[in-house]
């Protein structure tokens, strides 16, 4: 996906993967990990998420990534912050409180932008990537992210042959091929959806599932 397929699907408000609660899976399985408060954590393609609030409820300090300004500054302003707002090189640091989101391509981030990360939540970003970038993606990720994060992962399984994505199918085998190396996987839970996705049911669907992982640093 080019960054102007999103820039567009936000300028149209065509925005179906944002969610107007807090995710349920986040609140249910974050806990779990038993991750200390301090810990600052990336969020990466996060849109405009109210999960950002909601980890930062829970005392991190939380730094994301998104492509779209509007999106960025709608969150801002749907939260009712301020941000102050610097370069970071080739990308923007929006910061209000605990939260800074670094608004430009998750690609031009480097390891100083995440230097104090000490755990991931990734919604719907690795689904969001077509299947011949997310082995640049994962290694990128890997690169920057500090190899004692821990993540929370969710995706969604389904026949890519019956809809084309985004967003797109990743299949356990697809995780493990990502992260095995770096990371002990642990799939916490798989949920039907497809009754809760009438819109994908519609476009050919007839199996749909939304599974959400624990990656835990190796060694
Ligand atoms: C499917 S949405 C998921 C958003 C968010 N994680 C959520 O749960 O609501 C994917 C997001 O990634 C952003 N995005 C896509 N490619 C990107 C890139 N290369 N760098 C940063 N953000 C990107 C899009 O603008 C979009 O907001």
């Amino acid at each position: 996906m080019q960054p102007e397929f999103w820039l567009e699907r936000w300028q149209r408000g065509e925005t179906g993967w944002h969610l107007p609660e807090i995710n349920l899976h986040l609140r249910e399985f974050w806990p779990r990990l038993g991750l200390p408060s301090t810990l600052q954590v990336f969020v990466p393609l996060c849109g405009k998420t109210l999960d950002l609030l909601w980890l930062a409820s829970q005392g991190h300090r939380v730094i994301g990534v998104e492509i779209s300004r509007r999106a960025v500054e709608e969150f801002f302003a749907e939260a009712g912050l301020v941000p102050e707002i610097t370069e970071a090189g080739p990308l923007r640091r929006y910061r209000a409180d605990e939260i800074t989101l670094l608004c430009g391509d998750f690609f031009d981030l480097n390891t100083d932008h995440l230097r104090e990360v000490g755990a991931v939540y990734d919604r719907a970003s690795l689904i969001a990537l077509p299947l011949e970038l997310r082995p640049q993606y994962a290694a990128h990720f890997k690169a920057l992210v500090p190899s004692a994060a821990p993540s929370l992962l969710i995706t969604l399984d389904y026949d890519q042959s019956q809809m084309a994505g985004p967003p797109f199918s990743v299949h356990r085998a697809e995780v493990e091929q990502l992260f095995a190396d770096r990371y002990a996987i642990t799939e916490l839970a798989s949920f039907d959806v497809l009754d809760d996705s009438p819109n994908f049911r519609r476009r050919g669907l007839t199996a749909l599932a939304e599974e959400v992982w624990r990656l835990d640093p190796r060694g």
